[in-house]
C-alpha cells in the first residue's frame, strides 16, 4: 500500500511555541488540505503521527484534540479525500512513554494498524524529533521547512534526510513520481 505518515504540528497546521490549544488556534498551512486531499484520492494512506505533551501540561484535554482531528478530517473531506489513522502522544517529555517522538512508538502503531512494513515509509515532519523517529525504524525521514523546519535544516540531519519546502511540494513530488 502507498503509505505517507505525516507529523502535524507545523507540517499540516501553523505551530506555535504557545502550543496549539484550541480548534480556533489550529489552522491549516497553505496548501496542505489540498495535499493531502490529493494523495488521498491518487490512492495514498495518510496518517498522522503527533506529539501533543499539551495534554500532559493541562493546555487543553482530548476533547479539544478530538475536534482539531475532527475539522482536519472535514477539511480533507470537504476537497474529496480522507485522512488514514491519527496516532497522538498526550504524555509529557518526562513521563517515560514509548509513544513520545523521537521514540518510534507512534510509527509502529501505525505500521501494525495498516499491517505494513515501515522500511521506506515517508515519515514528514518539521522538527529533529521527527526525523530520528523516522530513522529509528527505518522510514525515510522527510523534512519540511514549514513550522520549525528552517530552524530544524540548522541541525545535524540524519544521513539521507529529504527536503521540501512544504506539503504541497511533496504531494506534486509522490503523485507525478
Ligand atoms: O509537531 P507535532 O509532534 O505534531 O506537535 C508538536 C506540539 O505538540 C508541540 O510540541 C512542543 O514540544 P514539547 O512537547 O514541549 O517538547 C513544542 O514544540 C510546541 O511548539 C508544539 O506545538
Ligand atoms: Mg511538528
Ligand atoms: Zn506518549
Amino acid at each position: 500500500m502507498k503509505l505517507l505518515i505525516l507529523d502535524r504540528d507545523g507540517v499540516i497546521n501553523h505551530d506555535s511555541d504557545a502550543y496549539i490549544k484550541s480548534v480556533e488556534e489550529w489552522l491549516p498551512l497553505p496548501g496542505s488540505i489540498e495535499a493531502i486531499a490529493k494523495l488521498s484520492k491518487a490512492g495514498w494512506t495518510v496518517a498522522v503521527a503527533t506529539n501533543q505533551s499539551g495534554i500532559a501540561r493541562g493546555y487543553y484535554d482530548l476533547a479539544v484534540l478530538q475536534a482539531m482531528h475532527d475539522r482536519l478530517r472535514d477539511l480533507v473531506a470537504e476537497q474529496g479525500g480522507e485522512v488514514g489513522l491519527i496516532v497522538y502522544c498526550p504524555h509529557g517529555p518526562d513521563d517515560g512513554c514509548d509513544c513520545r517522538k523521537p521514540k518510534p512508538g507512534m510509527l509502529k502503531t501505525i505500521a501494525a494498524h495498516y499491517d505494513v512494513a515501515l522500511a521506506g515509509v515517508w515519515f514528514v515532519g518539521d522538527s529533529l524529533g521527527d526525523l530520528e523517529a523516522a530513522k529509528a525504524v527505518d522510514c525515510q525521514p522527510v523534512l519540511v521547512k514549514t513550522g520549525k523546519g528552517e530552524k530544524t535544516l540548522g541541525k545535524t540531519l540524519p544521513v539521507g534526510t529529504l527536503i521540501f519546502d512544504d506539503l504541497a511540494a511533496i504531494a506534486a513530488e509522490l503523485i507525478h513520481n
